[in-house]
């Protein structure tokens, strides 16, 4: 710090001392830039500031600290090319003669040039480094900012293909801005029509479209995640990315930016013209600024928190009512109607206790807003009058003055808003990439396709546990063969691990040790799609998708024939039902299959396995929802292709007993493998175990 301070202090006595030693030979050199035409003194302008630069960087900043260095770079650098690059800023906008030219050189001692200069630059140093600050920062809070920073330019990365619709969008309002700040100049002429027909139908409908993209690529990346991940992760987390953070981070760009630039631009640019009109007057009014960003800050952080909670309010009071509506048969026979309405008349309380407080933060705060914005007026009449009985002003300037004042506080809390709201989209954006960056555990990359797959699948000393629980293995040293052609019956008691094994030969999740092999390869060689096509599962609560029956059946292939969809049907023996239906193979199946019956389901659910031809078919307990014929002629379809592998979980002994081997699980090994006779004579676990195993009463299960 003290440093920094020598550095500051040397760097103003060292230029100082160059302007003295350059005006020393300004009567010969201002002649040769052409001092009186503008572009002659802007090159003059620049050539001074750069000679200063340049000395000051090679005379003094190889003294300074190396960790201090780069920010006295930038600070060098400010204070040498600030006066230029507002002369030539000013001289493109406005034009008319230099305001300051060549004034350093003429007369290097004034004071205005070097106060305004040096504190021009200290604050808009401060700026860059409070909000941009070095990536070497050591506190957390720079850390954050610096990680906000690398957020944001993400962001705009991610906007890249639609760079020149916002930039030309940008282009476009920024004039109007401009026409628009020259209206109370020139109240009633045309150019107010100019100024106030424009609209933001171009960002607005880019916004939307900006999310849109975020959305679908964000919604690619989660459905590609492993079933692992959907287990760690609330699904509240999930649809709050999709819905809300990816607006958030869309704001970022297609609004934020835009409004905060041209905010700034219309400040920056009304403040000049009120410097203009007075100086003086525009100090005054810029003391109160601390104290309105001061309060805007202070309520829009208590706002947001007040609206957030509101909004969470609001969430539980839809819940019980959603929660009392979807189990209204449950509430209708515990005839709990009046405490269901209680409930809900309670949380709309507190929903409605928060929206008080909340609008009276708002009215308080509107209420102090208004108190210094009169005060401030007050005061600038005041002073206005003073100026014109003293000349300084004219009546008109002052009208124009207080025109503009009043624009200016709602621009510069605008700015204090957005600046916030940006930050905040910032962060939406860092959720929204922690989840587009993440590859799935369980890898999706295999590559082989062989043109014949046999279905022989190994499972070689497998340990797993659950994601959500690690400590505890579910299989432990399991292995198991399922050869082409063969039935194999998975039994065991109730969480022995059978669908566990399922979901690994599903690629569902990837098991600590061991592995999987498929035909002698490893199973996550196999590509994708290809590996999903050959080895196909009917779950134990078969999920549908709300579309039509045809849809279901055909769900995840392309241009799949109408004769293939019958054929699956007649062998899940749903066909029957389905011709039946008014539809036929257009019904509707309603959200989650929810207007068909479990069977109906579980039959849909068989015949879209099927319709893929798998070489490896899972089936874990269908027969639960069955009725006995159809099961009947779900074998006899099972039974016209012997090459399939099957793999059956099943709690009927019927099903069980004709499978060419079985195997019996518990606490995630393999207890004992056979077939039904053969584990009978055996008369080990499986003989002992057939009365917990089996639900069906069978003559056999008497042996
Ligand atoms: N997604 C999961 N996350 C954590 N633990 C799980 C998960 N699924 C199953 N488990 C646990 O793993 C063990 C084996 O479950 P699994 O579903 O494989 O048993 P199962 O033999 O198929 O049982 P059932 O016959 O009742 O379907 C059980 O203790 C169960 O609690």
């Amino acid at each position: 710090m003290y440093g920094a301070l020598v550095y500051v202090v040397s760097t103003v006595c060292l230029d100082t001392a160059i302007l003295c030693a350059l005006s020393l030979g300004t009567a010969e050199l201002l002649p040769l830039f052409g001092n009186h035409d503008v572009l002659g003194g802007l090159v003059c302008m620049w050539s001074v500031a750069i000679t200063r630069w340049a000395l000051i960087c090679s005379l003094l900043l190889s003294n300074v600290d190396l960790k201090q260095r780069a920010v006295m770079k930038r600070w060098s650098a400010a204070h040498c090319f600030l006066g230029s690059v507002y002369e030539s800023c000013r001289q493109v906008m406005f034009g008319g003669p230099l305001e300051s030219g060549a004034a350093p050189l003429e007369n290097p001692w004034q004071p205005w040039f070097l106060v305004l200069n040096t504190v021009a630059a200290a604050a808009a140093c401060l700026f860059w480094e409070i909000t941009f600050p070095d990536s070497n920062g050591e506190s957390n809070g720079k850390e954050k900012k610096q990680k906000a920073r690398v957020l944001f330019m993400r962001v705009l990365r991610f906007y890249r293909p639609d760079y020149l619709l916002l930039l030309g969008a940008f282009v476009f309002l920024s004039a109007a801005v401009l026409c628009e700040m020259f209206i109370p100049f020139y109240t009633g002429k045309v150019i107010d029509i100019l100024g106030t027909q424009y609209h933001c139908y171009i960002l607005v409908s880019k916004l939307f479209d900006c999310c849109r993209g975020v959305k679908v690529k964000l919604f690619g990346a989660l459905v590609h995640q492993e079933i692992g991940f959907f287990e760690l992760t609330k699904t509240g987390d999930l649809t709050s990315r999709l819905s809300t953070d990816t607006t958030l981070m869309a704001r970022a760009v297609a609004l934020n930016v835009n409004v905060l630039l041209r905010t700034l631009i219309k400040t920056l640019g009304m403040l000049s013209l009120m410097c203009s009109l007075s100086w003086k007057l525009t100090v005054l009014m810029l003391m109160e600024t601390p104290a309105t960003g001061l309060l805007q800050s202070i309520y829009d952080a208590y706002y947001q928190r007040l609206s957030r909670e509101v909004q969470d309010s609001m969430a539980r009071a839809n819940d019980v009512a959603g929660e009392a509506v979807a189990g209204i048969r449950s509430v209708r026979s515990f005839s709990t109607e009046k405490s269901e309405s209680l409930r809900y008349g309670n949380k709309l309380l507190d929903t409605h206790k928060l929206i008080v407080r909340r609008d009276t933060v708002r009215t308080l705060y509107l209420l102090l807003r208004r108190l210094t914005g009169m005060a401030m007026q007050v005061a600038m009449l005041y002073y206005g009058r003073r100026f014109i009985q003293s000349g300084q002003m004219t009546t008109g300037n002052l009208v124009s003055f207080i025109l503009y004042q009043t624009d200016l506080g709602d621009n510069i809390r605008t700015l204090i808003y957005i600046f916030g709201d940006m930050l905040n989209s910032v962060g939406a954006a860092g959720k929204v990439f922690e989840y587009l960056d993440r590859k799935p555990q369980v890898s999706t990359d295999g590559i082989l396709q062989p043109d014949t797959l046999r279905g022989h699948a190994q499972f070689h000393n497998l340990t797993f546990s659950y994601p959500t629980r690690p400590d505890r293995p579910v299989l432990q040293g399991f292995s198991l063969e399922l050869k082409p052609g063969q039935m194999t019956a998975l039994v065991g008691p109730s969480g022995g691990g059978k669908s566990t094994c399922v979901s690994l030969l599903e690629r569902f999740y990837q098991p600590q040790e061991g592995e999987i092999l498929l035909d002698g390869q490893p199973l996550q060689s196999y590509q994708h799609q290809y590996l999903h096509s050959k080895v196909a599962m009917v779950g134990q609560e078969p999920v549908l998708f709300s579309g039509s029956i045809r849809d279901n059946i055909t769900y995840g292939l392309k241009n799949c024939p109408l004769e293939k969809v019958y054929d699956a049907a007649q062998k899940a023996n749903a066909h029957g039902f389905i011709s039946q239906l008014e539809h036929g193979y257009d019904t509707d199946v309603g959200e989650r299959g929810g207007q068909l019956s479990g069977g109906q389901k579980q039959r849909i659910a068989i015949a879209r396995a099927l319709i893929r031809e798998p070489q490896i078919l899972i089936l874990d307990e269908i027969t639960s929802c069955l009725d006995t014929e159809t099961e009947h002629m779900i074998q006899q379809a099972l039974v016209s292709c012997p090459s399939q592998t099957l793999l059956v979980i099943a709690h009927k002994l019927k099903t069980v007993e004709k499978a060419d081997q079985i195997v019996l699980i518990d606490n995630g090994t393999v207890l004992e493998k056979g077939t039904h006779q053969e584990l009978m004579d055996r008369k080990g676990s499986y003989y002992r175990l057939r009365e917990k195993i089996f639900t069906e009463n069978s003559p056999q299960n008497s042996h």
